[in-house]
Protein backbone atom coordinates (compact mmCIF):
# COMPACT_ATOMS: atom_id res chain seq x y z
CA UNK A 1 0.00 0.00 0.00
CA UNK A 2 1.35 3.49 -0.69
CA UNK A 3 2.24 5.75 2.08
CA UNK A 4 0.12 8.93 3.33
CA UNK A 5 1.39 11.84 2.04
CA UNK A 6 1.26 13.34 5.95
CA UNK A 7 0.50 11.56 8.93
CA UNK A 8 -0.12 12.37 12.40
CA UNK A 9 0.21 10.34 15.06
CA UNK A 10 -1.13 11.29 18.77
CA UNK A 11 -0.33 15.17 18.03
CA UNK A 12 -0.54 17.50 21.66
CA UNK A 13 -0.29 20.85 20.83
CA UNK A 14 0.23 24.09 23.06
CA UNK A 15 -0.29 27.75 23.06
CA UNK A 16 1.26 29.99 25.40
CA UNK A 17 -1.62 33.14 26.05
CA UNK A 18 -0.85 36.67 26.81
CA UNK A 19 -0.97 35.87 30.36
CA UNK A 20 2.21 33.17 29.62
CA UNK A 21 0.15 30.18 30.66
CA UNK A 22 0.54 27.30 28.27
CA UNK A 23 -2.54 25.64 27.58
CA UNK A 24 -3.09 22.43 25.18
CA UNK A 25 -5.16 22.85 21.96
CA UNK A 26 -4.29 19.42 20.22
CA UNK A 27 -4.83 16.63 22.46
CA UNK A 28 -3.84 13.32 20.90
CA UNK A 29 -5.07 14.33 17.47
CA UNK A 30 -4.09 11.58 14.96
CA UNK A 31 -4.75 11.72 11.05
CA UNK A 32 -3.94 10.03 7.54
CA UNK A 33 -4.20 12.06 4.46
CA UNK A 34 -4.20 10.41 1.50
CA UNK A 35 -2.55 12.09 -2.35
CA UNK A 36 -5.76 13.38 -3.53
CA UNK A 37 -7.73 14.14 -0.25
CA UNK A 38 -9.65 16.94 -0.73
CA UNK A 39 -10.96 17.54 3.11
CA UNK A 40 -13.12 19.73 4.41
CA UNK A 41 -12.45 20.93 7.97
CA UNK A 42 -14.99 21.76 10.50
CA UNK A 43 -15.42 22.20 14.33
CA UNK A 44 -16.86 25.08 16.70
CA UNK A 45 -14.36 28.17 17.56
CA UNK A 46 -11.21 26.83 19.30
CA UNK A 47 -11.58 23.38 18.50
CA UNK A 48 -8.09 23.39 16.96
CA UNK A 49 -8.58 23.59 13.37
CA UNK A 50 -5.87 26.45 12.93
CA UNK A 51 -3.81 24.99 15.35
CA UNK A 52 -3.66 21.77 13.40
CA UNK A 53 -3.12 23.86 10.30
CA UNK A 54 -0.22 25.45 12.56
CA UNK A 55 1.37 22.31 13.45
CA UNK A 56 0.96 21.07 10.10
CA UNK A 57 2.42 23.75 8.43
CA UNK A 58 5.40 23.95 11.33
CA UNK A 59 4.64 27.38 12.96
CA UNK A 60 3.81 25.40 15.95
CA UNK A 61 5.91 22.50 17.68
CA UNK A 62 3.92 19.64 18.79
CA UNK A 63 4.72 18.86 22.43
CA UNK A 64 4.90 15.32 21.81
CA UNK A 65 3.52 13.19 18.94
CA UNK A 66 4.96 12.54 15.32
CA UNK A 67 4.08 13.86 11.90
CA UNK A 68 5.36 12.28 8.67
CA UNK A 69 5.50 13.39 5.14
CA UNK A 70 5.77 10.06 2.64
CA UNK A 71 7.39 8.21 5.28
CA UNK A 72 9.91 10.36 6.29
CA UNK A 73 10.03 11.91 9.95
CA UNK A 74 8.96 15.92 9.63
CA UNK A 75 7.93 16.32 13.25
CA UNK A 76 11.51 18.45 13.67
CA UNK A 77 11.84 20.06 10.41
CA UNK A 78 11.04 23.87 10.13
CA UNK A 79 8.65 25.69 8.85
CA UNK A 80 10.73 27.15 6.44
CA UNK A 81 11.70 23.76 4.81
CA UNK A 82 8.44 22.46 4.70
CA UNK A 83 7.19 25.39 3.18
CA UNK A 84 9.16 23.37 0.15
CA UNK A 85 6.00 21.17 -0.27
CA UNK A 86 3.38 23.01 2.22
CA UNK A 87 1.80 25.76 0.92
CA UNK A 88 -1.08 28.09 3.17
CA UNK A 89 -3.67 30.40 2.12
CA UNK A 90 -5.04 32.43 5.03
CA UNK A 91 -8.33 34.24 6.00
CA UNK A 92 -6.51 37.55 5.79
CA UNK A 93 -6.06 39.05 2.15
CA UNK A 94 -3.19 40.87 3.34
CA UNK A 95 -1.27 37.52 4.31
CA UNK A 96 0.77 35.92 1.44
CA UNK A 97 1.18 38.32 -1.72
CA UNK A 98 3.95 41.84 -1.46
CA UNK A 99 1.76 44.62 -1.89
CA UNK A 100 4.62 46.89 -3.30
CA UNK A 101 5.07 44.31 -6.89
CA UNK A 102 2.67 43.80 -9.21
CA UNK A 103 0.61 40.53 -9.73
CA UNK A 104 2.75 39.21 -12.41
CA UNK A 105 5.68 39.69 -10.14
CA UNK A 106 4.11 38.16 -7.29
CA UNK A 107 3.23 35.19 -9.41
CA UNK A 108 7.08 34.68 -10.67
CA UNK A 109 8.09 34.66 -6.94
CA UNK A 110 5.63 32.05 -5.94
CA UNK A 111 7.21 29.48 -8.65
CA UNK A 112 10.28 29.41 -5.96
CA UNK A 113 8.32 28.58 -2.68
CA UNK A 114 10.73 27.58 -0.48
CA UNK A 115 13.54 28.10 -2.39
CA UNK A 116 15.84 31.74 -2.51
CA UNK A 117 13.64 33.82 -4.25
CA UNK A 118 14.81 36.94 -6.34
CA UNK A 119 13.00 38.46 -9.85
CA UNK A 120 14.54 37.69 -13.37
CA UNK A 121 12.73 40.25 -15.44
CA UNK A 122 13.54 37.90 -18.41
CA UNK A 123 11.55 34.68 -16.65
CA UNK A 124 8.44 37.51 -16.28
CA UNK A 125 8.29 37.93 -20.07
CA UNK A 126 8.49 34.40 -20.59
CA UNK A 127 6.06 33.32 -17.89
CA UNK A 128 3.40 36.33 -18.94
CA UNK A 129 0.87 34.36 -20.98
CA UNK A 130 0.99 31.19 -18.30
CA UNK A 131 0.48 33.74 -15.69
CA UNK A 132 -2.46 35.23 -18.05
CA UNK A 133 -3.70 31.72 -18.22
CA UNK A 134 -4.19 31.11 -14.69
CA UNK A 135 -5.38 34.43 -13.91
CA UNK A 136 -8.49 33.89 -15.83
CA UNK A 137 -8.87 31.01 -14.58
CA UNK A 138 -10.31 32.76 -11.61
CA UNK A 139 -13.14 34.40 -13.12
CA UNK A 140 -12.79 37.69 -11.16
CA UNK A 141 -11.00 39.77 -13.69
CA UNK A 142 -7.60 39.21 -12.64
CA UNK A 143 -5.84 38.99 -15.40
CA UNK A 144 -6.79 42.63 -16.30
CA UNK A 145 -4.44 43.67 -13.79
CA UNK A 146 -1.24 41.49 -14.18
CA UNK A 147 1.24 44.83 -14.03
CA UNK A 148 -1.40 46.47 -10.94
CA UNK A 149 0.64 46.46 -7.49
CA UNK A 150 -1.28 44.11 -5.56
CA UNK A 151 -2.39 47.06 -2.79
CA UNK A 152 -4.65 47.79 -5.41
CA UNK A 153 -6.32 44.82 -6.06
CA UNK A 154 -10.18 44.00 -4.21
CA UNK A 155 -10.00 41.33 -1.53
CA UNK A 156 -11.34 38.80 -4.11
CA UNK A 157 -8.70 39.17 -6.14
CA UNK A 158 -5.70 39.06 -3.62
CA UNK A 159 -6.97 35.97 -2.20
CA UNK A 160 -7.27 34.79 -5.99
CA UNK A 161 -3.57 35.52 -6.17
CA UNK A 162 -2.68 33.86 -3.02
CA UNK A 163 -4.65 31.03 -3.96
CA UNK A 164 -2.64 30.86 -7.49
CA UNK A 165 0.28 31.94 -5.89
CA UNK A 166 -0.17 28.45 -3.00
CA UNK A 167 -0.79 25.79 -6.36
CA UNK A 168 1.71 27.58 -8.97
CA UNK A 169 4.88 25.37 -7.45
CA UNK A 170 2.59 22.10 -6.79
CA UNK A 171 2.80 21.61 -2.96
CA UNK A 172 1.87 18.08 -1.85
CA UNK A 173 -0.40 19.76 1.08
CA UNK A 174 -2.09 22.59 0.45
CA UNK A 175 -3.58 24.18 3.33
CA UNK A 176 -6.62 26.59 2.79
CA UNK A 177 -7.69 28.28 6.04
CA UNK A 178 -11.02 29.96 5.43
CA UNK A 179 -9.32 31.36 2.33
CA UNK A 180 -12.88 33.03 1.04
CA UNK A 181 -14.33 34.19 4.91
CA UNK A 182 -13.36 37.65 4.30
CA UNK A 183 -14.80 37.88 0.64
CA UNK A 184 -18.47 38.61 0.23
CA UNK A 185 -20.87 35.72 -0.63
CA UNK A 186 -21.07 36.65 -4.20
CA UNK A 187 -16.76 36.82 -4.50
CA UNK A 188 -16.25 34.00 -1.80
CA UNK A 189 -18.79 30.85 -4.13
CA UNK A 190 -16.63 32.27 -6.89
CA UNK A 191 -13.34 31.68 -5.81
CA UNK A 192 -14.80 28.34 -3.84
CA UNK A 193 -15.81 27.18 -7.30
CA UNK A 194 -12.25 28.57 -8.83
CA UNK A 195 -10.23 26.33 -5.86
CA UNK A 196 -12.36 23.14 -6.53
CA UNK A 197 -11.65 23.37 -10.39
CA UNK A 198 -8.13 23.48 -9.93
CA UNK A 199 -7.67 21.12 -7.03
CA UNK A 200 -9.45 18.62 -9.37
CA UNK A 201 -7.57 19.38 -12.62
CA UNK A 202 -4.33 18.99 -10.48
CA UNK A 203 -5.41 16.58 -8.59
CA UNK A 204 -4.19 18.26 -5.45
CA UNK A 205 -3.99 17.13 -1.77
CA UNK A 206 -5.83 19.97 0.18
CA UNK A 207 -7.32 20.32 3.67
CA UNK A 208 -9.81 23.41 3.73
CA UNK A 209 -10.99 25.02 6.80
CA UNK A 210 -15.00 26.58 6.74
CA UNK A 211 -17.43 27.59 9.19
CA UNK A 212 -20.06 27.01 6.45
CA UNK A 213 -21.39 23.88 6.43
CA UNK A 214 -23.15 23.73 2.73
CA UNK A 215 -19.74 24.43 1.33
CA UNK A 216 -18.24 21.65 3.92
CA UNK A 217 -20.74 19.13 2.53
CA UNK A 218 -20.52 20.71 -1.25
CA UNK A 219 -16.59 19.94 -1.98
CA UNK A 220 -14.08 17.46 -1.34
CA UNK A 221 -14.03 13.22 -0.95
CA UNK A 222 -13.27 13.93 2.96
CA UNK A 223 -14.84 15.91 5.69
CA UNK A 224 -13.40 15.72 9.38
CA UNK A 225 -15.17 17.27 11.96
CA UNK A 226 -12.46 18.74 14.49
CA UNK A 227 -13.87 19.13 18.69
CA UNK A 228 -11.54 19.76 21.62
CA UNK A 229 -8.18 19.07 19.87
CA UNK A 230 -9.55 15.90 18.48
CA UNK A 231 -10.27 14.33 15.55
CA UNK A 232 -14.54 13.20 16.47
CA UNK A 233 -15.42 12.78 12.92
CA UNK A 234 -13.96 11.42 9.67
CA UNK A 235 -16.53 11.33 6.82
CA UNK A 236 -14.76 9.68 3.58
CA UNK A 237 -16.28 9.14 0.28
CA UNK A 238 -19.80 7.67 -0.13
CA UNK A 239 -20.11 8.61 3.89
CA UNK A 240 -19.68 11.94 3.45
CA UNK A 241 -22.17 11.90 -0.08
CA UNK A 242 -24.92 10.64 2.74
CA UNK A 243 -24.31 13.64 4.95
CA UNK A 244 -27.13 16.20 5.59
CA UNK A 245 -26.74 19.37 7.23
CA UNK A 246 -28.57 18.69 10.33
CA UNK A 247 -26.18 15.86 10.77
CA UNK A 248 -23.57 18.27 10.45
CA UNK A 249 -25.22 20.78 12.56
CA UNK A 250 -25.71 18.07 15.81
CA UNK A 251 -21.84 18.52 16.15
CA UNK A 252 -21.76 22.29 17.17
CA UNK A 253 -24.91 21.63 20.02
CA UNK A 254 -24.17 21.59 23.68
N1 LIG B 1 -1.04 31.83 19.43
C1 LIG B 1 -1.98 31.69 20.35
N2 LIG B 1 -1.88 32.25 21.56
C2 LIG B 1 -2.84 32.07 22.48
N3 LIG B 1 -3.93 31.36 22.31
C3 LIG B 1 -4.11 30.80 21.13
C4 LIG B 1 -3.16 30.93 20.08
N4 LIG B 1 -3.62 30.24 19.01
C5 LIG B 1 -4.78 29.72 19.40
N5 LIG B 1 -5.07 30.03 20.65
C6 LIG B 1 -6.25 29.58 21.39
O1 LIG B 1 -6.34 28.20 21.17
C7 LIG B 1 -7.67 27.79 20.98
C8 LIG B 1 -7.79 27.07 19.65
O2 LIG B 1 -7.59 28.01 18.64
P1 LIG B 1 -7.67 27.69 17.09
O3 LIG B 1 -7.42 28.99 16.40
O4 LIG B 1 -6.84 26.54 16.75
O5 LIG B 1 -9.19 27.26 16.95
P2 LIG B 1 -10.08 27.20 15.66
O6 LIG B 1 -10.78 25.90 15.69
O7 LIG B 1 -9.28 27.50 14.45
O8 LIG B 1 -11.11 28.36 15.97
P3 LIG B 1 -11.81 29.45 15.03
O9 LIG B 1 -12.91 28.73 14.34
O10 LIG B 1 -12.30 30.44 16.01
O11 LIG B 1 -10.78 30.00 14.10
C9 LIG B 1 -8.52 29.04 21.11
O12 LIG B 1 -9.04 29.06 22.40
C10 LIG B 1 -7.54 30.16 20.88
O13 LIG B 1 -7.94 31.31 21.59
Amino acid sequence: MTKPILELNDIHTNVTTADGQSIEILKGLNLKINSGDFITVIGTNGAGKSTLFNTIAGTLKPNSGSISHLGNDITKLSEEKRSKFIARVFQDPKLGTAPRMTVVENMLLATKRGEHRFLIPRKLKQNLPYFEELAKSMNNGLENRLTTFVSNLSGGQRQALSFLMATLKRPDILLLDEHTAALDPHTSQNLLAATDERIQKDNLTALMITHHMEDALKYGNRLLVLKSGQVVADYKEEEKKKLHLEDLYNFFED
